[in-house]
């Protein structure tokens, strides 16, 4: 099938690369001039595990290829998918001018019918708002479909390729089985294509992350509670997890779910339901624990300082929202780093991938490390923000060596507490004893 993706993004680039893997021509469409001109040169623009191989192997196949003329996109495809960004606008909810911007173009350029994909993240109704929009200029038939993307940064070749079910939110049936057979390679192992109408397509996007977010934002007030009653958070969680009902992922304690997706589409459910009246209570309290949650650490990294952080330098390891992506959208790293900067610290980075993302951001604000051991060396404590697992089992010897002082402040339960304790390492960490 001929294929055009619209948005080249962590989705976009993910769908287009992956459609032409299965045998379809794609033609990749962005706004971003630079973009496209590394796309074209052969450079992925982003960092996500295999993409590369699959980028590599479609582009000299001649079934992977890249524009910034959105005409030429339409003209292209029979399929058009949307990957455009929805971010959150200033009142919470998602702010749409990117989908029905190019909606817009959409029915001033096509002159053949086409099936038109929602696959970024959008509030129920949007579709018929596509539809509408492209209506307005429109000469030819066309088909508006709700597509959700439910892959995860760092896994999202392989949530593609494999995906657990594919969502489809369409009431025309000639779009439904165009559909159909573009995803028929991808759920041979039997996992379903559900086909339900546009608005429940929508919403279930919105239901998913949701309800991700608030298991995550439960078991951290959980943890906050196991730390003022003397609990164990890890034990309470494999506790937990062994009930088939409840489930063993998405249990983590940490310092807040961050991303660019969690934090702006909980807001933007929320304030959907608050349009028309609905109050959707335990999304306000998710967003508001969630909040505090990236606040819990800073207090016990100032207090271990008697509250004197000025010219005191930290060590972190870790920068992206969380591991295996150079994604550092809503990361809880970039509180630490600013709470830390504004309290007169010197903050040295590390991180495998979001180096790059983290120095457009602050410069020369902080100082950046090559590998993980040589931020440590001379720092006053280490504090650690997202869970690669390169830091998993580090060498407790040079870190007491470079460190002046042994302790780290873990967000992310790394290490097993009496392991730490052996070590002699002062260790903080979230819902367990302090060591
Ligand atoms: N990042 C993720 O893991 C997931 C994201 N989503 C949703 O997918 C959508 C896209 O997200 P990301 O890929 O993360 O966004 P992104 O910000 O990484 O990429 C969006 C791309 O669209 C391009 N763009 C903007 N305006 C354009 C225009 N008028 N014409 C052509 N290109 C244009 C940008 O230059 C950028 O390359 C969002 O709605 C998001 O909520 C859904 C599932 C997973
Ligand atoms: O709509 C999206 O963009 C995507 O959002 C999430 O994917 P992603 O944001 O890539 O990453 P997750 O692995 O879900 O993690 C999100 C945040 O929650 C945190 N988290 C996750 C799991 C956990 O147990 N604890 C926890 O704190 C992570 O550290 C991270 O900050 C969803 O998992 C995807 O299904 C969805 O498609």
């Amino acid at each position: 099938m001929k294929i055009a993706v619209i948005g080249t993004g962590y989705v976009g680039l993910v769908t287009g690369t992956c459609l032409a893997e299965n045998g379809n021509d794609v033609l990749c469409v962005d706004i971003d001039k630079n973009k496209v001109n590394q796309m074209k040169a052969g450079v992925v623009p982003i960092y996500e595990p295999h993409l590369d191989v699959l980028f590599e192997r479609n582009i000299e196949a001649g079934r992977l290829n890249f524009t910034t003329d959105l005409k030429e996109g339409l003209d292209f495809g029979e399929v058009i998918f949307l990957a455009l960004p929805t971010p959150e606008d200033e009142d919470g909810s998602a702010d749409l001018k990117y989908v029905l911007g190019v909606a817009k173009e959409i029915g001033e350029y096509i002159t053949s019918y086409k099936v038109i994909v929602d696959k970024s993240t959008v509030p129920v109704g949007t579709a018929d708002l596509v539809r509408t929009t492209i209506e307005q200029d429109c000469k030819t038939e066309f088909d508006v479909v709700s597509n959700p993307e439910f892959l995860r940064e760092g896994f999202a070749v392989d949530d593609f390729m494999k995906p657990e079910r594919i969502v489809i939110g369409s009431s025309s049936e000639r779009a439904t089985e165009v559909m159909q057979r573009l995803y028929q390679p991808f759920v041979r192992s039997g996992n379903p294509v559900i086909i339900m109408d546009e608005k429940s397509a929508e919403l279930t996007k919105y239901a998913s992350n949701s309800f991700l977010a608030t298991k995550i934002t439960f078991m951290n007030e959980i943890a906050n509670y196991c730390q003022k009653v003397g609990a164990d958070v890890d034990k309470v969680r494999i506790g937990m997890g062994t009930d088939s009902r409840i489930g063993k992922r998405f249990l983590f304690p940490g310092i807040g779910y961050g991303g660019s997706c969690f934090p702006k589409d909980v807001k933007a459910l929320h304030k959907s339901g608050k349009d028309i009246n609905y109050d959707f209570k335990i999304l306000e309290a998710v967003v508001e624990v969630n909040e505090h949650q990236k606040t819990i650490l800073f207090p016990e990294v100032s207090s271990y300082f008697d509250d004197n952080l000025e010219g005191k330098t930290i060590a972190i390891w870790g920068l992206a929202f969380k591991p295996e992506t150079d994604d550092i959208r809503e990361a809880p790293a970039l509180y630490m780093i600013d709470k830390l900067l504004e309290a007169g610290a010197n903050v040295k980075a590390f991180d495998p991938e979001a180096i790059e993302n983290v120095k457009e951001k602050y410069g020369d604000k902080l100082q950046y490390g090559k590998d993980m051991y040589e931020v440590t060396e001379g720092a006053d404590a280490l504090l650690i923000c997202t869970e690669w697992s390169i830091f998993r089992t580090p060498n407790y010897d040079l870190l007491k060596s470079n460190l002046n002082n042994p302790v780290i402040f873990d967000g992310r339960n790394l290490y097993p507490t009496v392991e730490l304790a052996k070590q002699g390492i002062h260790y903080i960490s979230i819902g367990r004893q302090k060591v």
